[in-house]
């Protein structure tokens, strides 16, 4: 076995029949941690993942009784596009998450306007350095390559986002594969999380995880699963 697929890759697996019964257990699942976080410490942050699959966890989340005016939600990723753009992660959050029960929480974007990706990453750390770190909840997703947050492999800065003592919150990427430049936070505030969970749904995604969990090159979903502390929780449906 190769040397670089020696170290221990623990995750708990959560098979649902179906992406509804899926949100309704994620969602419950979140709300615990978050309304656990404010009665420990008055507040709760979460962040959430974009692309296409969260919608249907967000809608069941924004109905979900939480003391919302208590929390901070915040993104992993985004697109550098501005909320009105259909591939902003801002603007899908703001449809389907900050509504109902919801829409009393406090939402932090990534994506402001800035001369480049660089000056926007580096305005990202400076604002949400005041966050009540370190995050209570984080919801990852995954790309049929491996990628998770803006970890793509291809990434020309991929072990700087990986960096397991990176100091930075808020990091630039450059990738072919993610199209526009894209704003991700950094793995160590990542994986610092009390509750890291990977939504991922489809047979495709299924067999894209258990490839990146098996031997060849680690693609980045490995690697982070790998520098968490406490095991992550794999939500998944067909
Ligand atoms: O580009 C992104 O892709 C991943 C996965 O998205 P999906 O459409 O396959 O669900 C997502 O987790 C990430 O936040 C997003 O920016």
């Amino acid at each position: 076995m190769a040397r670089e697929q020696l170290s221990e890759v623990r995750y708990g697996w959560n098979g649902f029949a179906d992406r509804q019964d899926l949100a309704t257990a994620l969602a419950g699942e979140i709300a615990d941690r978050l309304t656990g976080a404010i009665a420990e410490r008055g507040t709760a942050l979460l962040a959430v993942s974009g692309g296409t699959t969260p919608a249907k966890l967000f809608a069941v989340l924004s109905t979900t009784p939480i003391a919302w005016d208590k929390v901070t939600v915040t993104l992993v990723d985004e697109r550098f596009v501005p909320p009105s753009s259909p591939r902003s992660n801002a603007g899908l959050v703001a449809a389907n998450l900050l509504q109902n029960e919801a829409a009393a929480a406090r939402f932090v974007p990534l994506y402001h306007e800035a001369a480049s990706i660089e000056d926007a990453a580096t305005a990202d750390s400076e604002a949400l350095r005041s966050l009540p770190w370190p995050l209570d909840v984080v919801i990852l997703g995954m790309g049929g390559d491996g990628h998770t947050a803006s970890f793509f492999p291809d990434a020309g800065n991929l072990e700087e986002l990986l960096d397991p003592v990176s100091q930075r919150i808020v990091l630039p990427v450059h990738a072919a594969s993610g199209g526009e430049p894209r704003l991700t936070l950094s793995m160590t505030r990542i994986v610092a999380a009390g509750f890291l969970a990977l939504h991922i749904e489809g047979e495709d995604k299924r067999a894209a995880f258990n490839g990146a969990m098996g031997p060849g090159a680690k693609k980045p979903i490995r690697r982070v699963l790998e520098a968490a502390p406490r095991p992550a929780e794999v939500f998944w449906a067909p």
